[in-house]
């Protein structure tokens, strides 16, 4: 009570001041953005492996007396780092950052069952005589594990206040809200300038110090759970381990393909009514014409693909939540190394298959640049989700509906191959680019977390999110460029004495027949020609072109079987292999220059990847004309 009257005064006092400044700092997937949205009531991605974070954020805490900033930084090991994401988290806490003011508190976040880590950092803040509060997280792990903390002895110890916390329950977070308060008003005083030369001790006498702190507060179980470990035998295991990782892939993609298609066809069936109902009550004319080939053909043939893409994102959401995906990336660190990336690449490759343009940026979290550029160079080659309308509409076309082998659906089978496909492609680019000296090593730091049952919740904000970024996707760019689209597609109008059908005297029929020959070769038609230029604001239109095109050209059928009786197979498997490889995206091109800074990498990126579309399309056309007749 009195506590919360003098904050009450100091907070009249400081009304005019600027608020004061609280910073989240700690390893990498400790659970201080899990922490951050506690505390300030947002909801910024959270995930179960290092890195996630990997740019400053900010927001208000919520219920203080006075008001206060938080900041979300990347995780970090040290003070003294070695890549660019750490060096964000170093220069905020020291005020090196122009423009930004130095954080006031400092919340150390630890993760509590990886305590030796963490202590490391906070130690090493603490020699920055700042105001320091330790949020020690995951408590309810660490009591799972049977690590036993006194908390109390821990924070005379070390003469910081020290909070225990579960963030994803919001345990201690009141406990910790009410600590931030009591520095609202002892915020004046130090403007003593930082630097890291501050530090005393030697890191010999750093590591005994922790050591002897971890004798004298914390009490450790002699090993994980057995069964955890046992798992881990097999799972991290060089053979079986890749065994399991594949099985559980090809269940993936198998399971995208059974189980979205009665969605998807009942989706597909509604719009087809709605188009039909259109072209009942409306009258012939150009406003029938825009709503049923133009909207209808183009935002409904995207859409349909939404719940295959929600099957694919719950399927990673699972395995990201349940600490497999962790693994995943220890078991790829030796391989991968071998090929001039790492384990750290993992993570930017792995969120490439949602999008290419948050993995680049993940990135950052690279600190050998030589292996940051091939990661960037190899990212797209990863099948983003924008892919998934393009493929599943064609092989929907083109590839019957078959069991292989007793189990395995034979489009969910072409759908892993060509996922595979781009794997092993970025594989062979990684080698040929890999540099040729031999350097140290960087060790991979990641921390394994322990396996748990996916949070229901985690799961839902997550798709909650993919769902929200492909409708927003379908409903801005999809939306506008099936507008344009269509526009260039209807005019002008054919000349009365036309032999040919309306849409070839279009502007986008003349663009694409003057495209044609160059894409012959692929044995791409005007028609696909057409459709690829769009295609580079966002690769699922893609679809909605084609739609749109076929629609246009006066086909009632649908779009699937107006493919199958156009195109043949060889020109169909052509066009994927197109998509398999071609940048065609204009934010991945954008994000590779502002990574990399540099328009000759740019270049590089954007002619060696349409110069393997074009190959690998060639010569997929070629060899299919070739066997099939
Ligand atoms: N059991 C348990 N899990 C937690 C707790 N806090 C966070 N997690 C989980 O730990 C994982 C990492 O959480 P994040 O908040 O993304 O961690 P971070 O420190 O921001 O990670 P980076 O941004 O990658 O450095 C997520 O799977 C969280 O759900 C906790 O108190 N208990
Ligand atoms: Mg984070």
């Amino acid at each position: 009570m009195v506590g919360s009257r003098l904050n009450q005064a100091a907070a009249n006092i400081d009304a005019d001041k600027a608020p004061l400044r609280f910073a989240l700092i700690g390893n990498p997937n400790c659970g201080k953005t899990s922490l951050f949205n506690r505390l300030t009531g947002a909801r910024a991605k959270v995930a179960n492996y290092p890195g996630v974070t990997v740019e400053r954020r900010s927001g208000t805490i919520s219920g203080l007396t006075n008001k206060a900033e938080l900041l979300d930084l990347p995780g970090t090991y040290s003070l003294f780092v070695t890549s660019p994401d750490e060096q964000v988290a170093r220069d905020f806490i020291l005020g090196n950052i122009h423009g930004e003011a130095r954080p006031d508190v400092l919340i150390a976040v630890v993760d509590a069952t990886n305590l030796r880590l963490g202590l490391r950092l906070v130690m090493e803040l603490r020699s920055l005589n700042r105001p320091l509060i330790l949020a020690l997280n995951q408590m309810d792990a660490a009591r799972n594990r049977g690590i036993t903390i006194d908390t109390a002895s821990l924070s005379q110890d070390i003469g910081i206040p020290v909070i225990e916390t579960v963030a994803v329950n919001s345990h201690g977070v009141d406990a910790l809200k009410h600590e931030l308060d009591q520095y609202a008003h002892h915020q004046a005083g130090d403007a003593q300038v930082l630097t890291l030369s501050d530090r005393q001790e030697s890191v010999e006498e750093l590591y005994d110090k922790i050591e002897s702190l971890i004798r004298s507060h914390v009490i450790q179980p002699t090993q994980m759970p057995r069964w955890q470990d046992r798992l881990d035998q097999v799972v991290m295991h060089p053979v079986l381990g890749l065994v399991v990782l594949f099985s559980i892939l090809l269940v993936v993609f198998q399971a995208v393909f059974a189980w979205a298609t009665p969605v998807a066809d009942s989706i597909n069936a509604g719009f087809g009514m709605l188009g039909s109902l259109l072209t009942h009550i409306l009258p012939v004319g150009i406003l029938r014409d825009f709503l049923v080939n133009g909207i209808i053909a183009g935002v409904g043939g995207v859409i349909v693909f939404l719940p295959q893409i929600v099957l694919l994102f719950l399927f990673i959401l699972l395995l990201e939540d349940s600490g497999y995906l962790t693994r995943a990336a220890f078991l790829l660190d030796r391989p991968m190394r071998g090929l001039g990336l790492s384990g750290r690449s993992f993570i930017p490759l792995l969120s490439s298959f949602a999008c290419a343009v948050p993995g680049i940026m993940a990135t950052r979290t690279i600190s050998d640049p030589r292996e940051r550029f091939i990661t960037i160079m190899v990212a797209p080659l990863m099948t983003c989700s924008a892919r998934l309308p393009v493929y599943a509409l064609i092989i929907g076309a083109f590839i019957p509906r078959e069991t292989v082998a007793g189990v395995f659906n034979l489009q969910g089978l072409t759908l892993f191959v060509l996922y595979f496909a781009g794997v092993v492609s970025a594989a062979l680019v990684a080698w040929v680019m890999r540099r040729r000296q031999t350097r140290e090593e960087f060790p991979l730091l990641l921390e394994l977390p322990s396996y748990r049952w996916p949070m229901a919740y985690h799961v839902f904000i997550g798709l909650r999110e993919r769902v929200w970024i492909f409708m927003r996707r379908v409903g801005t760019i999809i939306l506008s460029l099936s507008i344009i689209l269509w526009f260039l597609a209807s005019y002008p109008g054919a000349p009365v004495d036309a032999t040919r059908s309306a849409i070839e005297y279009s502007f986008a029929g003349m663009l694409g027949n003057w495209m044609q020959p160059l894409f012959a070769p692929l044995g791409f038609n005007w028609q696909m020609c057409i459709a690829l230029i769009p295609t580079m604001g966002a690769r699922e239109v893609a679809v909605s072109a084609l739609a749109t095109v076929y629609a246009v050209a006066g086909g009632d059928q649908a779009l699937g079987s107006a493919l199958h009786s156009s195109w043949g197979l060889p020109v169909a498997f052509a066009y994927l292999a197109w998509f398999v490889y071609a940048p065609q995206c204009i934010s991945t091109i954008a994000v590779v220059k502002r990574e990399t800074n540099s328009a000759k990498s740019t270049a590089l990126f954007t002619a060696y990847l349409f110069s393997l579309a074009y190959f690998a399309a060639w010569a997929t056309y070629q060899i299919s004309a070739l066997l099939i007749h």
